[in-house]
């Protein structure tokens, strides 16, 4: 009988693993991309598209979910799972970087952050206690802790002491909430902005720590991709091996192969989703955009390569049409196809890590999104 937590590591290649983790909802193939789903639904798209293209597992927000409808709320209606009627896995970010990168006016102290909603404008109190109470309220089956990540270029100094308050606080919410007293497990958050001696720093007070998982925060923050990468090979390789490996907010589909090969397991990032409302799709030959004139009269598919609902049965001109007209379709075809692509490349990257050809799925993917 396997352990929400469990993580089994059946092949590597390089850096990269192919892997196993299990959860209260079901075992979870990694890597894996995660679909945002901030306010409990990934907009536009039902759970049933969801489960069509293999979704695993998606991402909830504590911040969000906790202003609207109320984490109690959810919780009197059985949970996040019941609520949505997602019977597979969930993971739910703590809220801080919600509170850090959408609020101008708030405070922050040893005790935890103090922040207005968004939607009335009410005053709010998170502590690291009450973070992991109301991701206990949602019943996710993956729980991030409470942490401060800086802003794209915190000086050293600041950089360090808000490193130390994130540990602190993660002591915190893991002695609220110890291992192996429910079904739902607790990954800790690597902080320390570009400086790769306070990122180590981090990840040693962190693993002194009994997670399930650790995550690399603090990044997609503004910084360049060359930025970026050079913390993410520093730190990647250095975290718990025979634990699961997520990396916040990230990324575009280079990111994501970028990210693999330095060892990380899980992505999660809002871009499929929202540049599908913009029009920005992914295809296996590159972007396009959908709303350029060349498409108005185009009937080939999206993407010849991708078997999704919307490449077998629409044209480009169609899509065109209905972004231009602004149609509600518009939104639906186009997340389908961009989120169906996403962990369409995940699967051919777990596919490519076990039979050792995961460097020329990279390279093949370079050559295709050289341009940008
Ligand atoms: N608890 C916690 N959560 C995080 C979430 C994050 N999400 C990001 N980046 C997302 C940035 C991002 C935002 C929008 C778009 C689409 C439009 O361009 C893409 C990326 N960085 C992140 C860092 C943290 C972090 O340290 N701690
Ligand atoms: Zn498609």
């Amino acid at each position: 009988m396997s352990t929400p937590g469990d993580f089994k590591i059946h092949a590597t290649d390089g850096e990269a693993r192919r892997a196993t983790l299990t959860t209260a909802h079901g075992d979870i193939q990694t890597p894996i991309f995660m679909p945002v789903g901030t306010q409990g639904t990934v907009k536009s798209l039902t759970p049933l598209d969801l489960e069509e293209m293999d979704a695993q597992i998606i991402l909830g927000n504590t911040y969000h979910l906790y202003l609207r409808p109320g984490d109690d709320l959810v919780a009197r209606r059985g949970g996040l799972h019941k609520f949505a009627n997602w019977k597979r896995p969930i993971l739910t970010d703590s809220g801080g970087f919600q509170v850090f990168s959408l609020q101008e006016i708030r405070k922050l102290s040893e005790e935890g952050v103090e922040f207005r909603s968004y939607i009335d404008g009410s005053k709010h109190f998170f502590s690291p206690e009450k973070a992991i109470d109301i991701q206990k309220n949602l019943g996710s089956d993956i729980m991030m802790v409470l942490d401060e990540c800086v802003g794209y270029g915190a000086d050293k100094d600041y950089t360090n002491k808000s490193l130390e308050m994130t540990t602190r606080w993660a002591k915190r919410c893991r002695d609220h909430y110890p291992k192996g007293s429910g079904g739902q497990i607790m990954f800790g958050i690597v902080q320390g902005g570009f400086y790769k001696d306070l990122r180590e720093k981090s990840l040693e007070q962190l693993r002194e720590i009994d997670f399930e998982g650790f995550a690399i925060g603090g990044l997609s923050v503004g910084e360049s991709t060359k930025e970026m990468y050079d913390i993410l090979h520093h730190i990647a390789p250095k975290m718990p091996s025979d634990k699961p490996r997520y990396l916040m907010g990230v990324g575009t589909p280079l990111d994501l192969l970028e990210g693999v090969s330095a060892g990380v397991d899980m992505f999660d990032c809002v871009l499929p989703s929202r540049n599908a409302r913009n029009g920005t799709l992914f295809t296996s030959q590159g972007k396009i955009n959908i709303k350029r004139a060349e498409f108005a009269e185009d009937d080939s598919p999206l993407d010849p390569e991708c078997g999704c609902y919307t490449c077998r049965n629409f044209t480009k001109a169609y899509l065109r049409h209905l972004y231009m007209a602004k149609e509600l379709l518009s939104y639906r075809l186009n997340t389908y196809h961009n989120l169906y692509f996403y962990l369409d490349l995940m699967k051919q990257i777990r596919a490519a890590i076990e039979n050792g050809t995961f460097a020329e799925l990279k390279a093949k993917y370079e050559a295709a999104y050289a341009k940008g």
